[in-house]
């Protein structure tokens, strides 16, 4: 008999113990020990719950348990999660978490910090929700140098523009279901404004290149600005429009690393990514092209990542997984705006024919876009790829020249 503790009684909490529990003889099988969940660390209260006996409000009860083995961190939050890991990985407990702002900042320190007690430290469900991923990189795609890593990483925002695009459903609405659904942040603003989805997009880096990148050092912008004009245009050029999270690896050594809404072609294999799911594109130098797809978010898909981790925990106790990468360096991100990329653009100018003589002056041919139902002096277009900070440039000696920017999303190649 394995005994772990679970802090945190939230949208994944709850799912990990209710799997823990359904599962329980499946679950024996496959861990070859039965796994019994001691204590529930959490704030709340439970009256009446199945499970009432378990819940504590004490963390030191859990860290000084010897009979304690795994714990289980789903509260998220950096504080006090880091604090609580850090003790248990300090005294001799093996942590399995969810917690993406957690690993994303410390993830570094911790996984030293479990190598040094012979430990696991498992965050199988920290990126992509239900889908396996974190073991898929570090292990069955171990032989491959990763070329580039590309994904829809956030299914909040997801679930948004789908919803947006294929209802006509309003921004407040569609994200108000999503947080009904379990789906969102504690703080939604996470996930509309990019920070979750860039904190997954560092773990994969960190994990596929051996160093860490810090949430701090990726250029992060969400869907907040998209407007319906933006989402017709797509169209017409022959796309949509997705918040993607890419990093690729320079010959220089350095990485080039993104979080961004992009512009993607229909025939992108993440163009059809909808809801609430999340797709996540490894290109590997021998493997080529893999892509990963499955729900990115919500109770039972982000509970079974976790679970499988407590069983990988439970299976290696003695032989502890390796997972590993170093602390990162400020130089090792490229400047985005030194990366090359072409730019859709949308803008109003009151005078259209002198405004693209202009445009071409200041960044040669453009592809012009054109949409039904247009407002008066509304203008599109799409760059040809330049380094980006030309193209910033040009568009702020255009605003000067009569053309003013409303928006502008970036062309994926994904
Ligand atoms: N929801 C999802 O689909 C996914 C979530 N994740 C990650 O998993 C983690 C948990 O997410 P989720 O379950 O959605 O979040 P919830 O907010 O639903 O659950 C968190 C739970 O932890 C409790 N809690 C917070 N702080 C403490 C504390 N100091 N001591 C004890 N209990 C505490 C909260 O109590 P109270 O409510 O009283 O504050 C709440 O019950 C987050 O890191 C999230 O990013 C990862 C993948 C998917
Ligand atoms: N809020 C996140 C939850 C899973 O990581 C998302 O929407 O993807």
């Amino acid at each position: 008999m394995v005994e772990i503790a679970v802090m945190g009684y939230g949208t994944v909490g709850s799912g990990v113990v209710e799997v823990l529990d359904k599962h329980a003889d499946s679950i024996a099988g496959r861990a070859k020990e039965q796994i019994r969940v001691k204590y529930i660390l959490d704030l709340r209260d439970f009256p009446g719950s199945p499970y009432e006996r378990s819940f504590t409000k004490s963390f030191d009860a859990i860290l000084n348990d010897p009979d304690v083995h795994i714990v289980v961190e789903v509260m998220g939050g950096l504080h006090p999660a880091f604090d609580y890991v850090k003790k248990c990985l300090e005294n001799g407990k093996s942590v399995v978490t969810s917690n993406k702002e957690l690993v994303a900042a410390k993830g570094a320190e911790l996984l030293e910090l479990a190598q040094k007690n012979n430990l696991n430290f498992l965050f199988e469900a920290s990126v992509g929700g239900g889908i396996p991923i974190i073991r898929p990189i570090s292990q069955c795609l171990a032989a491959n140098d990763v070329v580039e890593i590309a994904g829809i990483l956030n299914g909040t925002t997801n679930f948004i523009l789908t919803k947006m695009i294929r209802e006509k459903t309003t921004f407040d609405d569609t994200l108000a279901l999503a947080q009904k659904l379990g789906y969102a942040e504690r703080n939604p603003a996470a996930d509309v404004e990019g920070m979750d989805a860039c904190r997954k997009i560092c773990i994969l880096a960190s994990l596929a290149y051996g160093k860490h990148v810090y949430p701090e050092q990726v250029h992060t912008e969400g869907i907040s600005q998209i407007r319906l004009e933006d989402v017709e245009y797509a169209d017409v050029w022959g796309g949509v429009i997705k918040l993607i999270g890419q990093v690729k690896m320079m010959d220089s050594g350095k990485i080039q690393v993104i979080v961004c809404p992009m512009f993607l072609s229909r025939d992108s294999q993440l163009a059809n990514v909808d809801d609430v799911f999340n797709g996540i594109l490894v290109r590997g130098d021998s493997t080529g092209d893999v892509v990963f797809y499955g729900k990115g978010a919500g109770k039972f898909p982000t509970a079974s990542a976790v679970v499988a981790d407590v069983i990988d925990c439970v299976k290696h106790f003695k032989a502890r997984k390796y997972l590993y990468w170093d602390e990162g360096s400020p130089d090792y991100v490229e400047d985005y705006l030194e990366n090359h990329v072409a730019m859709y653009v949308r803008a109003v100018t009151e005078d259209e024919t002198l405004a693209f003589k202009n445009i071409e002056n200041q960044l040669g041919a453009v592809d012009r876009l054109t949409r039904k139902g247009s407002k008066p002096g509304e203008i599109a277009f799409v760059t040809k790829k330049s380094p980006e900070k030309e193209i910033r440039k040009a568009l702020e000696a255009l605003s000067g020249l009569g053309v003013q920017i409303q928006n502008t999303i970036r062309i994926g190649e994904v």
